[in-house]
């Protein structure tokens, strides 16, 4: 339904890029291994400017080339770099190409004169880029930035509005491949897939599994910390697990929305902490919830039990989880994301061996990339044309 809405919505006009997410996620030593790569700082200044880091997940980075400005007459949208496949930019190039004269921050930045006035919105190509007071200066035809990703905490929404710009984010497409990567990541860290798989290809291991068990999630308690509509796809398929369903939210869910999926709500998040088996955190990173799991909540959890993690790493005060993981106050921890992506190579979290850590890689599959493209680029044009917004961003 949402898709058939944004394609009746789609129609030519420009556009800039913005830096991929995955272009800044830090890549696990295991996950490196195995064919992913980490591509070094560019030495073109703009992306020192703009803090961008490209690092594909299957090689090669998108070139200017790839992004032409097409035709006079469709409106400019700026692309603000890009990470991943060639294959999927060039898919999500195609995308765009219909509705907007594309133009990369490389192009930008060698003919800003010409270039500045042509722009009416911003593609950023999931969350992190950053959108500084100098960009938005420099662009005053701007209307819109269409995050592609849900999270908008790399984007200052006070200081976007004062210059009267629009800024719209793609909550539908990112939910169901953010809860499939929440189970993942639940399912790895209990039966311990990382170690297994490192002992299952070392040459000379004598060790059984007796020696490393894992635990069940089947009929265990999973406390969803964030239940909005990834936390609600994530109890979805919890049930499925017949786990029993904990939940603490700012809001309570309707009576009907709790039974459909057996979710009990805690008012005091202090109570999911201490009857879960996995706490998992779907919050956005807010100043209400930077560091919201430190010392004390995890503290309060059992010793048994796992943290997972796929709002944002600030959620999170990492020196207490060191220490919690190193103690066994908490058994393990899964992390999709972390602060900074990527962590420092020497960072104690990557030291560890209760601990999972991917690259922030809850979208990244081909699906959900063209999705939240096609919800960018709906929620764009619908700003562009003067018709309701589908996902407009409020500042708070
Ligand atoms: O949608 C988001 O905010 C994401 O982090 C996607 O990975």
């Amino acid at each position: 339904m949402l898709r058939s809405k944004a394609f009746s919505l789609l129609k030519p006009i420009p556009l800039m890029f913005g830096q991929s997410n995955l272009a800044s996620k830090c890549i696990h030593p295991a996950i490196a291994s195995h064919g992913h790569r980490c591509h070094r700082r560019s030495p073109v200044d703009y992306r020192q400017k703009y803090k961008t880091y490209s690092c594909s997940v299957g090689g090669g980075t998108i070139s200017a080339s790839h992004m032409k400005v097409m035709a006079e007459d469709l409106p400019g949208v700026l692309i603000l770099d890009i990470g991943g496949t060639h294959g999927v930019l060039e898919n999500l190039a195609a995308l765009l190409k219909k509705h907007f004269h594309l133009i990369t921050m490389k192009e930008f930045l060698e003919n800003k004169k010409e270039m500045s006035k042509k722009i009416q919105s911003v593609f950023v190509f999931e969350c992190r880029p950053t959108i500084d007071q100098e960009l938005l200066e420099s662009l005053p035809n701007l209307k819109v930035i269409g995050n592609s990703g849900v999270g908008v905490d790399h984007l200052d929404l006070k200081m976007i509005s004062n210059f009267g710009v629009k800024v719209t984010n793609t909550p539908h497409a990112v939910a169901d491949p953010t809860a499939d990567m929440a189970m993942t990541l639940m399912l790895a860290s209990a039966r311990r897939l990382v170690e297994g798989c490192q002992i299952a290809v070392s040459p000379d291991t004598k060790c059984f599994a007796v020696d490393w068990l894992g635990v069940e999630v089947t009929r265990a308690t999973l406390g969803i910390i964030g239940m909005g509509s990834i936390g609600y796809k994530v109890a979805q398929r919890a049930r499925a697990f017949n786990m029993k369903i904990l939940y603490h939210n700012r809001n309570q869910r309707r009576k009907e929305e709790e039974e459909a999926v057996g979710a009990h709500y805690c008012e005091k998040m202090e109570d999911l902490l201490q009857q879960s088996d996995f706490v998992m955190l779907v919050v956005n990173l807010t100043p209400e919830t930077h560091k919201l799991i430190g010392k004390k909540e995890l503290g309060l959890m059992k010793p048994t039990a796992t943290l997972i993690n796929i709002s944002r790493g600030a959620v999170i005060d990492q020196d207490a989880l060191v220490e919690a993981l190193q103690k066994k106050i908490i058994r393990a921890a899964a992390l999709d994301v972390t602060h900074p992506e990527p962590l420092p190579r020497d960072h104690p979290l990557l030291k560890l061996n209760n601990i999972i850590i991917t690259p922030h890689i809850g979208t990244a599959t081909v699906q959900a990339i063209r999705m939240m493209a096609e919800e960018a680029i709906a929620n764009i044009l619908a700003v562009l044309n003067g018709q309701p917004i589908p996902s407009e961003v409020f500042p708070k």
